[in-house]
């Protein structure tokens, strides 16, 4: 089964309405010269979804960053999944390690927010990785099958779920696993998802990278078979940094 690759732009806590007019930038570059069979997502900080949905078209996908489990209700701060649509949000990043750390995210939470972005019509880009300290102990892969297993509830597909691998250590760090590392991670992701969800669903469900890609390294990471895109920080505030990670995905 072909994969569409996915390059998912994660704003982080960063940007403003002016910070939009990146996003411009990338739809009118992407408009003139498209990244044929490339799929390109922006999550914004929340309270920049709508004015982004009106702007992006239907030339970048906007989501959210995260969602509550709930629909609606007390719960002061927060934003639902239902909310996150009703902007015009497609997508949503669920369980980034920084929500992990920042916010005290379990996998049993992150699996929850699954369900209601499904309940609500978003697709969920799930997010597993290890530490660094998780990773000299030899832990990666016993982590990452622990996180597959609870983070992704039963139902996930490949139409509502979407993988994103990221070590930890590698966020904003400017250090990569080696590309062969990176082959061998996401090719135990997907066996893993066989064991859970069946071959037809590991064989169709997106496994992005993320972690310090950029433009001199998305090629040889995104040539990988397993690698269906990639999560992209800090190079994805500039459409003169994100651009080139897109145009490196088509096949
Ligand atoms: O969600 C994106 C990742 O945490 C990667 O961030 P980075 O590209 O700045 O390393």
């Amino acid at each position: 089964m072909s994969r569409t690759p996915l390059i998912a732009g994660n704003w982080k806590m960063n940007g403003s309405r002016a910070a939009l007019d990146e996003l411009s930038a990338m739809v009118a570059d992407l408009g003139a010269n498209p990244a044929d069979g490339v799929q390109v997502l922006i999550c914004p900080p929340a309270i920049l979804i709508a004015r982004a949905v009106e702007l992006a078209g239907e030339t970048v996908a906007i989501g959210g960053q995260d969602a509550h489990p709930k629909e609606s209700g007390a719960h002061t701060g927060d934003v639902s999944a239902a909310m996150l649509k009703d902007a015009g949000a497609s997508h949503v990043i669920l369980g980034h390690s920084e929500r992990r750390t920042d916010h005290g995210e379990a996998s049993e939470l992150v699996a929850r927010k699954a369900e209601a972005a499904w309940a609500s019509g978003l697709v969920a880009v799930i997010c597993i990785g290890e530490t660094e300290a998780e990773k000299n102990a030899s832990r990666t892969l016993d982590v990452l099958a622990d996180q597959i297993e609870r983070s992704l509830p039963a139902g996930a597909t490949p139409a509502n779920t979407v993988v994103a691998y990221e070590p930890v250590w590698a966020i904003g760090t400017g250090r990569t696993p080696t590309v062969a590392e990176v082959g061998e991670t996401h090719a135990f992701i997907r066996g893993r998802i066989a064991d859970r969800f069946g071959a037809e669903a590991a064989n169709g469900m997106r496994i992005l990278y993320g972690g310090s890609v950029k433009a001199s390294n998305a090629a040889e990471l995104l040539a990988l078979g397993d690698v269906d895109g990639a999560l992209v920080g800090g190079a994805s505030l500039k459409a003169a940094d994100f651009l080139p990670i897109c145009r490196a995905a088509r096949g």
